[in-house]
């Protein structure tokens, strides 16, 4: 006998399954993959830091149980400075740059000094300009709201995080934010895509040019002209501050739209949507380029529970589904996402983060269990 948490997981399964595995559906459809002699694709795993050897790993498990059509090339990404500058590893280099797809674990980043963060270098390194992120509220799993269901698509390669820094002079330090109309224009033409492919039809950019009247305006001015090509999606325009209080008063607002926005605003703003769901443990992302992507968690390393088989992973779970969506493996993607959100429904096996006492090898059996 099912109770009543099960059937309500089984009721919602196919909404569960257009939020997650359909995000990435007919925006960049050039993938195209390599496979190997046994018929199979071929896709990068950096495992990563932190709990990130340990969610990859609940990830390799439910594949191998799915019997999904991917073979991995396991590689690390770890500091290299080459004439001062920190470069990706020539083994992870070469490895994306032929399987043109990525599962990525999180990477540690220091801070206030060192080396830069390899997830952005990442991400310049292969130009992944859009990174997106949906966050929708976890059928069964009891939070403030229910309703949350938003899509993010943020500026990936520059703005705040450019990596432009230097000391003026003693006690006087610049960081520089670049905006260029370029790299704006693209992001904006593929939110726009993104609505028409997932029937939103609705774009709201999210700004702060009242501060920032030439970087942020220019954001803006490349939204509206990108306006222009797709006349039948309508564009609004948001002011950051705005966004996050009515976000957290009523997220319904924000559910029927695409919002896209400049690099921090989307790392804030997505950590803040995390919250409402249930945290970090949950939400996934994509980040997107021409002739690659590379697939990860929002989340970062979790130091304070990594190696003690405590991590939720359902995020890299789920960014595995996005990507396997992105490869046209949509009947895989739509079988992992729904296991994985039953398995939450059904609330008898959860991790920590969740309220439950199971640890990431429980939860990951439960969600196989669930197939
Ligand atoms: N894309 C990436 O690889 C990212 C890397 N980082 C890096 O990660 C490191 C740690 O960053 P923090 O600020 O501590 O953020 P964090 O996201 O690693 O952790 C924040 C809180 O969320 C919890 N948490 C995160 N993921 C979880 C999961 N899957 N299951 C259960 N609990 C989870 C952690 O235990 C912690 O309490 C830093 O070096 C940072 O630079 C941070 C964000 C993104
Ligand atoms: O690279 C890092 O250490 C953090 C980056 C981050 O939070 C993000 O871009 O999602």
């Amino acid at each position: 006998m099912i109770n009543q948490r099960t059937r309500l997981a089984r009721i919602l399964k196919p909404v569960a399954y257009r939020s997650y595995s359909s995000v990435t559906s007919n925006i960049v459809g050039n993938y195209e993959g390599t496979k190997n002699e046994r018929g199979n694709y071929i896709a990068t795993m950096i495992p990563g830091n932190g709990i990130g050897p340990e969610i990859s790993e609940a990830v390799i498990k439910i594949f191998k149980a799915a019997k999904v059509p991917i073979e991995w090339e396991t590689v690390e990404v770890a500091p290299i400075i080459e004439n001062g500058k920190a470069v990706i590893p020539k083994p992870a280099y070469d490895s994306i740059m032929k399987t043109k797809i990525a599962l990525k674990g999180p990477l540690m980043t220091p801070i206030g000094k060192g080396f830069m963060s390899l997830n952005l270098l990442l991400r310049k390194t292969f130009n992944l300009y859009a990174n997106v992120r949906p966050c929708k509220s976890i059928p069964g799993y009891k939070t403030l709201y229910n309703n949350v269901d938003t899509v993010l698509i943020r500026e990936n390669t520059e703005g705040e995080y450019s990596g432009i820094e230097h000391e003026v002079v003693k006690g006087v330090m610049q960081s520089i934010k670049l905006i260029t109309y370029e790299a704006s224009l693209r992001v904006a033409r593929f939110a726009f895509e993104h609505a028409i492919s997932t029937g939103r039809n609705h774009v709201t950019v999210v700004h702060k040019a009242s501060i920032m009247k030439v970087s942020d305006g220019l954001f803006l001015k490349a939204c509206d002209d990108a306006a222009k090509e797709y006349p039948q999606v309508t564009l609004e325009r948001a002011v950051l501050d705005r966004v996050c209080l009515q976000i957290v008063q009523n997220p319904d607002i924000y559910a029927k739209t695409v919002m896209v926005m400049p690099n921090l605003y989307g790392d804030i703003l997505s950590d803040m949507c995390a919250g409402l769901i249930g945290g970090l443990g949950l939400t996934p992302s994509g980040n997107i380029g021409k002739d690659a992507s590379i697939f990860e968690s929002v989340h970062g390393t979790a130091p304070d529970i990594a190696g003690k088989n405590l991590a939720n992973p359902t995020a890299l779970i789920l960014s595995s589904c996005m990507m396997l969506s992105h490869m046209n493996l949509r009947d895989y993607a739509e079988r992992i996402s729904n296991a994985t959100l039953s398995t939450i429904a059904e609330g008898k096996v959860l991790t920590g983060d969740l309220g439950g006492n199971s640890s990431t090898t429980e939860f990951t059996e439960a969600i196989i269990h669930n197939l």
